[in-house]
């Protein structure tokens, strides 16, 4: 298609197989968002570092277009003043197929919804892949970091995150809460005067797919075991549902059946004959075993909300959200984006750590096939840490760290590949 302010550069498209395979050419366009607040710090380091490693990877023969697309406050700079996130933004995700971005702010209370959370429902990127493991020298509050080495499959299209919600003192608030008392017979609506409401959307279908994408992962990545993580006992049609539907699915789809007298499941790897487990545990006391066992879990799927507070926290247990990485899959476009936010007190100034979006750009490049390129941005990340070249995040709690910019700990992996 026609581009308005969006300049396509020379280079092809990655284009996507019937069965959902790639064919990447070598010379993939690839779009992306700068992002806002610290996204015009973390996102030069990380095309620097991902140009360098696909370079010194094959030798010239590969390299990436880069085509930066606009979301966020440099949306309303480059068009109009309101536009947040340009339809022809959406639509280069769709027509290159693989894209970038850095975080994007959302005002809390009023304001604005959330742009990151408007591209994963636009786009019906249902899956949020976050994978948590610890670096060897990355400072960590717990004993034994190594233990963590979780996959958070989160539910990305659903659940109260979906921004289903109405402000107290509305027309529509009153009518919603009018509606539930007179004709549902609600009658646990503590104080019904003045009182926001929201409503938490959990389907079969979505709660499936979901799954579905997780168990596949275990099977292809020979992983141990996948949990149900819910608040089911409390929410019982939303999040007991989701428990139930993921069960079922792995008997349906997995071939699961009891292990140890279940509820947990459990079925052979058809691909290496080893055992998956497939369990649940409640949220709260989720929180509660990946501090204290985290080695008895592996992959995780879980609602929306759910994951967006278990993703955090497990970062916080293998260096913090300054290093963890994720990806927003469909089964046609995937949006490769770092866990934490704009942190704006920070924005502008060559200071934090642009390693979450950089291995969120190593993901990219495993997902393309280029995995010679992404191991180059492993060894050099392993290398810079290694050798406590560090950021702040990092810097305050290492002895005798070197304290590195934004930009210089990019250089820094860059001469480690
Ligand atoms: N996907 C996205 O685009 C996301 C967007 N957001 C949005 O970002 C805005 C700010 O959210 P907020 O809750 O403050 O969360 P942030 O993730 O932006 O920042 C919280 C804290 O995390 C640490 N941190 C974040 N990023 C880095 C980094 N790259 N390197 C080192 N440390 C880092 C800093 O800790 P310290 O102060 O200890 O140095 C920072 O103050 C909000 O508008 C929110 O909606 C939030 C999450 C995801
Ligand atoms: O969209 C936002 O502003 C926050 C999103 C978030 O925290 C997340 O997806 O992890
Ligand atoms: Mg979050």
């Amino acid at each position: 298609m026609g581009y308005d302010k969006i300049s396509v550069p020379q280079g092809e498209k990655i284009t996507v197989n019937g069965d959902y395979s790639l064919n990447v050419p070598d010379n993939p366009i690839i779009p992306y968002i700068e992002g806002d607040g610290i996204g015009v710090d973390v996102s030069p380091a990380m095309l620097k570092v991902v140009d360098a490693a696909v370079s010194k990877a094959y030798g010239g023969e590969k390299k990436i277009a880069w085509m930066e697309v606009y979301a966020g406050e440099k949306a309303t700079s480059v068009y109009e003043q309101d536009t947040w996130l340009p339809e022809e933004t959406l639509e280069a995700f769709k027509e290159f197929a693989v894209g970038i971005k850095g975080p994007l702010t959302t005002p809390v209370g009023g304001g604005i919804r959330s742009l990151n959370v408007a591209l994963r429902q636009e786009l019906d990127l249902y899956v949020c892949q976050r994978p948590v493991r610890w670096f060897k020298g990355v400072p960590s509050p717990v004993i034994n970091p190594q233990d963590v080495d979780m996959v958070i499959y989160r539910e990305n299209s659903e659940d109260i995150y979906a921004g289903v919600e109405w402000k107290a003192g509305t027309e529509e608030a009153d009518k919603v809460i009018r509606f539930l008392k007179e004709e549902m017979g609600v009658t646990k609506i503590r104080f019904d005067q003045n009182c926001g409401i929201g409503i938490k959307p959990v389907s079969e279908e979505a709660t499936k797919r979901l799954v579905r994408q997780a168990l596949q992962y275990c099977v292809d990545n020979d992983r141990r075991s996948l949990t149900l993580v819910h608040k089911g006992n409390i929410m019982k049609f939303t999040e007991g549902a989701f428990k139930d539907w993921g069960y079922e699915l792995a008997k349906e789809e997995f071939g699961a059946d009891l292990y140890a007298g279940g509820p947990s499941l459990s079925f052979k790897n058809p691909k290496t004959g080893n055992e998956i487990i497939v369990k649940d545990v409640i949220a709260d006391a989720m929180l509660q075993q990946i501090l204290l066992r985290p080695a008895e879990y592996d992959v995780v799927a879980t609602l929306n909300l759910n994951g967006d507070y278990l993703s955090d926290a497990l970062a916080a247990e293998v260096g913090g959200i300054g290093i963890a990485p994720g990806a927003n899959l469909s089964d046609e476009v995937a949006i490769f984006e770092a866990t934490h936010g704009t942190a704006p007190k920070y924005a502008g100034q060559d200071k934090v750590n642009p390693g979450s979006v950089i291995l969120s750009a190593e993901m990219m490049l495993r997902h393309m096939g280029w995995t010679d390129a992404a191991d180059l941005i492993i060894k050099g990340m392993d290398g810079a840490i290694t050798a406590k070249n560090v950021t702040y995040d990092f810097e305050r709690l290492m002895d005798d760290a070197t304290l590195l910019s934004c930009s210089e700990f990019a250089d820094a992996i860059i001469d480690r590949m």
